[in-house]
């Protein structure tokens, strides 16, 4: 599994101009881009993830072009099989996390009948001990079964990576120490590669067996 990243974007707003030059390569397991608020890093997640489109440049995933702007490739978010673990967690309070869950799904929620998502979602629900909340929904859960729910809809589609953007960014001190264990060992045990995007030095230390640093839009330190 590799990431290889080219890509040039220039965003404005509010006066200020800010350019993103950002090139790194990873084949690392778990690979962390780390640096200071407002270095790129959401920019640069967002363009991999394909939410964000780059001016010019290529992003390959394992190898294959997700997008080339010379060649006009820019394969959508829903096709680049990477799963995306929001900052927040983004649960939809109205759904339980079946439901949530389930949302993951491509196509899923288009079609009624595959609302409660199958064996695809009654998997996930038991690998992450999450089948006595099942009908329960995001306000009603503690902090690691949150978790827990986000991740499973990240890779409910079976992604061949997760892109993680700040995950404990919004948690307490506490709590935060607990998620990052707990994702520690999930992500242990899934095996599955990722990404992850911080400016935590705690989560540098835990997952970043590959660092990348950026300052300012531009890689300044890259760690194997
Ligand atoms: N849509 C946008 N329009 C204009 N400027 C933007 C836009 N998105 C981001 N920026 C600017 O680009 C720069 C980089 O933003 P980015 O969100 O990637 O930083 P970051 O490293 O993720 O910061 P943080 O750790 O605070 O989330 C910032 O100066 C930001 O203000």
């Amino acid at each position: 599994m590799s990431f290889d990243v080219r890509i040039r974007k220039h965003v404005e707003g509010g006066g200020r101009r800010f350019d993103l030059v950002v090139e790194f390569r990873t084949d690392a397991r778990r690979t962390v881009v780390h640096g200071p608020s407002g270095a790129g890093k959401s920019l640069t997640l967002q363009a991999i993830a394909g939410l964000l489109r780059p001016d010019e440049g290529t992003i390959l995933v394992d190898g294959q072009p997700v997008f080339d702007s010379a060649s006009r490739v820019d394969v959508p978010a829903r096709e680049r099989r990477l799963g995306y673990l929001f900052q927040d967690y983004a649960l939809f309070p109205h759904l339980t996390v079946r439901q949530n869950i389930a949302f993951g799904l491509t196509h899923g929620w288009l079609n009624p009948s595959r609302r409660d998502g199958g064996a695809a979602v009654d998997r996930w629900l038991q690998a992450f001990e999450l089948e006595r909340v099942a009908q329960q929904r995001p306000h009603q859960l503690s902090g690691g079964q949150r978790q827990r729910t986000a991740l499973a809809r990240a890779l409910v589609n079976e992604p061949r990576a997760l892109l993680l953007d700040e995950p404990f960014s919004a948690l307490d001190p506490d709590l935060r120490g607990r998620m990052r264990a707990e994702l520690d060992t999930l992500l242990d045990r899934i095996g599955i590669p990722m990404l992850m995007i911080t400016h935590d030095p705690e989560d540098v230390e835990r997952f970043g067996d590959r660092r990348i640093r950026l300052t300012d839009g531009q890689v300044t330190t890259s760690s194997v």
